[in-house]
């Protein structure tokens, strides 16, 4: 496999404070790697380290097989774009002046394809509107253009949807899956939003304490991820006593619902709990969210 970004025991120390501690990390190419963890978990050092605005402690990584050390970095670093925490755009200019102004910071020749970025992030209507007017979503957008400007195969975004409504989050969504699949750009996402990472990620690494603790494919994660039997029913402790009597793992949600864990007879338990007069409301099959096989993974105290 090809990998646009790894990481070898990658550590960033702030006086005694690891920040990044030995972090391991593989970003193949192609992929959507959703980069998760807490506030605070080193994600954003992360990013500053392999955008060279801060040097690592220890360890090493590679962009596109270049080491941090080589020469050859900088043309590595070429290929990449990244809107880290807020996009760095001038609000008193207008998008178009925006991107005209990275055009000259990276002394391309000629303006020629601004309208067709413009366009790209769905703002071909608002190119002449200055940024200051812009919605949150429509900034974010804007910073994903200037990142694009130069051109790169490999974009890093820093907590794209943070304060974004929900429109706002389904327009990044929509851009980030097109640039990917249309225009086979790789992207690094941090972010603490799982729910909406889980529609777009194809791999994840889990980040705790500056350190990877899980990396996992999307299709690996849906195969760890338990599946559970939702049920509701009339009798909750008539539903216990048959699951204690099966051995089953579940867990109780109220006085009428319990997900159900593993492999149920659901011709025998309908057949049980009926002896017992206990009526079966509705049942349903339910797949663990990422959320809950995250906080199995990290623990869920001071988790947001
Ligand atoms: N310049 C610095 N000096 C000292 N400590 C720092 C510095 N920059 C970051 N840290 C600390 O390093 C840890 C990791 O910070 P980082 O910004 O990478 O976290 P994060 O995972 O991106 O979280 P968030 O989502 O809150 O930005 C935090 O505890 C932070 O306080």
């Amino acid at each position: 496999m090809e990998y646009v970004l790894t990481t070898q025991a990658l550590s960033k120390h702030y006086g005694h404070f690891k920040a990044l501690d030995h972090l391991n990390m593989k970003v193949p190419k192609g992929a959507i790697y959703g980069f998760v963890g807490k506030n605070g978990a080193g994600k954003t050092t992360l990013i500053r380290l392999i955008c060279g605005l801060q040097s690592p402690s220890e360890g090493e990584y590679t962009l596109y097989g270049k080491k941090n050390t080589s020469k050859s970095l900088h043309d590595a670093r070429r290929r990449m774009g990244a809107v880290v925490e807020t996009p760095s755009i001038y609000l008193n200019m207008t998008a178009e002046e925006n991107l005209k102004h990275q055009y000259i910071i990276l002394g391309k020749p000629s303006f020629e394809g601004i309208d067709e970025l413009l366009n790209l992030v769905g703002l071909g209507h608002a190119g002449r509107k200055k940024a200051k007017n812009f919605s949150l979503g429509m900034r974010q957008r804007l910073g994903i253009a200037i990142a694009l400007a130069g051109d790169p195969d490999f974009l890093v975004l820093d907590e794209p949807i943070n304060g974004l409504d929900p429109q706002g989050i389904i327009e990044i969504r929509e851009l980030i899956l097109k640039l990917n699949q249309e225009h086979q750009i790789t992207f690094l996402i941090s972010s603490h939003i799982l729910d909406e990472l889980s529609r777009l990620a194809t791999h994840y690494g889990f980040i705790e304490k500056g350190h990877i603790v899980r990396e996992i494919s999307a299709e690996e994660l849906e195969a760890a991820c338990r599946k559970c039997m939702h049920i509701e029913v009339s009798d909750i402790r008539a539903l216990i006593r048959f699951l204690d009597k099966e051995k089953l793992d579940y867990k109780i949600i109220s006085d009428t619902q319990a997900d159900i864990y593993g492999h149920t007879d659901i011709t025998d338990m309908t057949v049980k709990l009926a002896e017992e007069d206990c009526k079966i409301i509705t049942i349903n099959e339910k797949d663990e969210s990422l959320e809950s096989y995250y906080i199995r993974l990290v623990g869920g105290e001071d988790y947001e």
